[in-house]
This record gives C-alpha cells, structure tokens and sequence, in this order.
C-alpha cells in the first residue's frame, strides 16, 4: 500500500482525492494537511501544520494554495518524500524553488493533471509552428467562482508550450480593457472567465483571414485531476529524484 498525505485536504480538490483514493486498492490515505484541521470524523490524522506530522508517509499529493509551498517543499526534503504538486497561482520564485527542490526529491509539478489537457497541448504545439504567420492565437479559460488565481494555471502552461514551440517570440496581453491600439502580431491574449460551478474549460483560438480553429477541452468533474494526480503519485512513487510532468507520465 501506498501511503498518502494529502496537502490541502479540506478543499475542493483534496475531499475529490481523498475520495478516490479510498476506493484504490493500492493506496491508503495516511494523514492530511489543512490550514483549519477541523476534526471532521475521519479515519485519517488532520493536521494543520505539515511539520506537526509524523506518520510514515510514502508520497504527498498536494492541491492547497502557494503559501503552503515552502513548508511543503522543506517537509519533501526533511523526510524524503516525494511531492505531487497541483496548486497553481505560483510565481516563477515558486517554480524555481520546485526546480531547486526535485534536485533532492522526486517531485511531479502539473497545472492540469487531465489526460484531454495534456493531449491539447501536444496538438497546438504541433499547429502552432505552421500557423504562426497567418493566424491570432488566442486562449480563453472559464472556471468556477471559487477560484482565487487568474488566468488558470492550466492558460499559462498552454501559452508557454505555444510559446516554446515559438522560439519565445510572443508576449501574454491580459484582457483588453484599457487597449487603444490594434492587436499585434507578438502577442497571445489570454481571458479569464469565472462563473457558477465551472469545472474547468480551455479554449484555444487560431483566428485567420476568413477562417478560424478553435481547440477545446472540457471537464465536467474535478474527479479527471484528482485520479489523475493518484496516476501521477504512483508513477512518482520510487522515481529518482527530478522534476516531472504529464509528458513523463503519458509516456512512460
Ligand atoms: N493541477 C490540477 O489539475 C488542478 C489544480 N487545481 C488547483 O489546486 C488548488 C486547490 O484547488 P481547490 O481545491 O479548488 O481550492 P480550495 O480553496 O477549495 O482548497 C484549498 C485548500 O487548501 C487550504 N489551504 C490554504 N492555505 C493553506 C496552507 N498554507 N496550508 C495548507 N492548506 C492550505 C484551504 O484552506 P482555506 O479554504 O481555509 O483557505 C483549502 O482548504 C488551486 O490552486 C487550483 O487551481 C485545481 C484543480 C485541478
Ligand atoms: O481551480 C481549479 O478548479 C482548476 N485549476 C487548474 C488551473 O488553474 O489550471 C486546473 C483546472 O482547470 C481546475
């Protein structure tokens, strides 16, 4: 059995993974970490500070908020766990203390931990080189009116895997709001949307002369990230350390 803990495990996110781990027979939910550790009747410990447990942990899946990052991160490394990370909202110091941080840990860092996100990247990556001269990227994200960061972390990864592809040549314009100007050739417009109970929907826009491609994906469950984070637990589980991703995971 693997066990878990589940960073960040009162919210949307951590009820939908403690949920379906409890139904994998390969997996056993240890402990969990909340910034308020109601006592909610679990069978499982709930602490609200990472550093208070001392459970014997084989992997933690995280989906909190960036301010919990360094703790995790400090906690990783202390008792060698592995992280799977799904807060998004960080910013680039973040990242790059992940980066620092999988040189000692094996550590899995997604914004989408979807399978039908994954595979939209790889086809706009693929058109995006062929499209480029003649056609407006654009990418529209829509989610819930729970969610705190804007855009989607899910809208940068595919902006900058686009952009990759681009030899970085684009730059992000945020809305149009206070525009005056017409739309530039560098540039990739990213739109945030927030609503009801949205699960998660990504749109990309190729917009020509005369003709338009629009790539969509979709969720109509958090339970598409939350078994995806379980895949990306056991595919991290007993990895060396290093950084990896969806890429990694679909291909291995
Ligand atoms: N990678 C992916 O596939 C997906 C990523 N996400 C991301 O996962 C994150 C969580 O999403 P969601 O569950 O909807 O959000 P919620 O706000 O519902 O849940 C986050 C939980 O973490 C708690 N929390 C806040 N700060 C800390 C802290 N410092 N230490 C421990 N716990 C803390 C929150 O407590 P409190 O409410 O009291 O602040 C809350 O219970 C977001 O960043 C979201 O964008 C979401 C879905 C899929
Ligand atoms: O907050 C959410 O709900 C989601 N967040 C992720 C993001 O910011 O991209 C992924 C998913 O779309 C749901």
């Amino acid at each position: 059995m693997i066990k878990v803990l589940i960073n960040g495990c009162h919210g949307q996110m951590g009820k939908v993974v403690s949920e379906e781990i409890k139904k994998d027979s390969e997996m056993e939910l240890k402990a969990g970490v909340d910034k308020n550790a109601l006592d909610n009747n679990s069978n499982f410990k709930i602490y609200n500070n990472i550093h208070h447990c001392n459970e014997n942990i084989d992997i933690i899946i995280d989906f909190s908020h960036p301010s919990s990052l360094l703790n995790l991160l400090e906690y990783g490394i202390e008792k060698n766990i592995p992280i799977v990370i799904g807060t998004t909202g960080l910013s680039p110091d973040d990242i790059e203390k992940i980066k620092e941080a999988s040189k000692i840990i094996p550590i899995f860092y997604s914004a989408n931990m979807s399978l039908g996100i994954n595979v939209l990247i790889s086809m706009v990556k693929s058109i995006s080189p062929v499209l480029e001269d003649s056609f407006d990227i654009e990418i529209i994200e829509k989610h819930h009116n729970k969610k705190i960061d804007a855009p989607s972390g899910t809208a940068y990864m595919i902006a900058n895997e686009i952009n990759k592809e681009l030899d970085n040549s684009k730059k992000y314009i945020y809305g149009r709001d206070t525009k005056t100007d017409k739309r530039k050739k560098d540039e990739i417009g990213i739109h945030a949307i927030r609503g009801g109970t949205i699960v998660g929907e990504h749109t990309v826009i190729f917009a020509g002369c005369d003709e338009v491609i629009e790539i969509s994906h979709s969720a109509s469950s958090k339970k598409i990230f939350a078994q995806g984070a379980i895949k990306a637990a056991k595919f991290l589980y007993n990895k060396e350390s290093g950084l990896y991703n969806m890429e990694d995971l679909i291909n291995s």
